[in-house]
């Protein structure tokens, strides 16, 4: 039995998190953590307002729904007590990491850094990336329900640099806009150049098309969460196979073999 943390407990995912991994025949959740409302229930636990409970129910696997500020402070932390972390949270610059690459280097403590944890988003990101060498032209749009903080969201950051990655050295073809309007109607510039779309909806969950033209075609690749359950198989495999998996992992790609 995997001994499983969750940080962030009260929040949406946390929430979410906490019941899926109770609910588990193979996993035990034995310390559950959030700044806010300490004291309270989650998955049958009490929550607490310190990491330190993390390290005193013995946790081999924190997984961290916060907000990236969190985040930062808790997988060094989670590092350095040699507890495997699986995040969810988005939010990374590329120094954040390079933080996390060191605190975690070749310890006994692994991190899974998942932007997306719903399969159709990975394969979405994995399906935007074979298409990318074929079109000349390629922009993201995202929407998110109307509480999310950050933007664009880490699922887009993530599909803008592996379409980029992909395409290569080989040219896009030059955006014409030589005077918005409106301030950011084109949306911002990722790597490449590719234009990323943010849409904050009540009402909604998690989505994002991509696409892709060229010469008198275009391709859409489009991808829906209706509900948080969709992320729950990927937080409980990413629990079960984290031993497996050293050093600092982007992506549940590896995970699911795609
Ligand atoms: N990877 C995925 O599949 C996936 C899916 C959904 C959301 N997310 C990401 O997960 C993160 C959380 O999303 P959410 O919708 O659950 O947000 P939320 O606001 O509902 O929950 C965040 C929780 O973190 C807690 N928190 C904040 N700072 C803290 C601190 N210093 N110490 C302890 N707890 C702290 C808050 O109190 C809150 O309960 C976001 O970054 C979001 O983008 C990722
Ligand atoms: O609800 C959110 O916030 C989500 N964030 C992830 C992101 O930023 O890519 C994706 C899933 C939902």
């Amino acid at each position: 039995m995997m001994r499983v943390g969750v940080h962030g407990a009260v929040g949406r995912m946390g929430t979410a998190a906490c019941e899926a991994v109770a609910g588990a025949d193979d996993l035990e959740l034995v310390a559950a953590v959030d700044r806010a409302a300490p004291g309270e229930e989650r998955g049958g636990i009490a929550v607490s307002g310190e990491l330190k409970a993390f390290a005193d129910a013995e946790c081999d696997v924190v997984v961290d729904f916060t907000v990236a500020d969190a985040a930062r402070v808790a997988l060094p932390w989670l590092a350095m007590h040699g507890i495997h972390a699986v995040t969810g949270t988005t939010g990374w610059s590329d120094a954040d990491l390079d933080e996390l690459r060191s605190a975690f280097g070749d310890g006994p403590a692994h991190c899974l850094i998942a932007p997306n944890f719903a399969i159709s988003a990975v394969l979405m990101m994995r399906f935007a990336e074979l298409a990318a060498p074929h079109f000349d032209t390629a922009e993201i749009i995202e929407y998110h329900h109307d509480r999310k903080v950050d933007a664009p969201s880490g699922t887009a950051t993530v599909t803008a640099d592996r379409i980029a990655a992909a395409r290569g050295d080989a040219p896009w073809n030059p955006d014409p806009t030589e005077h918005e309007v409106y301030p950011g109607a084109r949306g911002g510039a990722g790597p490449g150049g590719i234009r990323v779309h943010g849409v904050r909806m009540h009402g909604m969950v998690a989505h994002q098309d991509v696409i892709f033209g060229a010469e008198g075609q275009s391709l859409t690749i489009r991808q829906d969460s209706y509900d948080r359950s969709s992320f729950m198989p990927g937080v409980l495999l990413a629990c079960r196979r984290i031993a497996d998996h050293p050093g600092v992992v982007i992506g549940l790609d590896t995970y699911l073999g795609v």
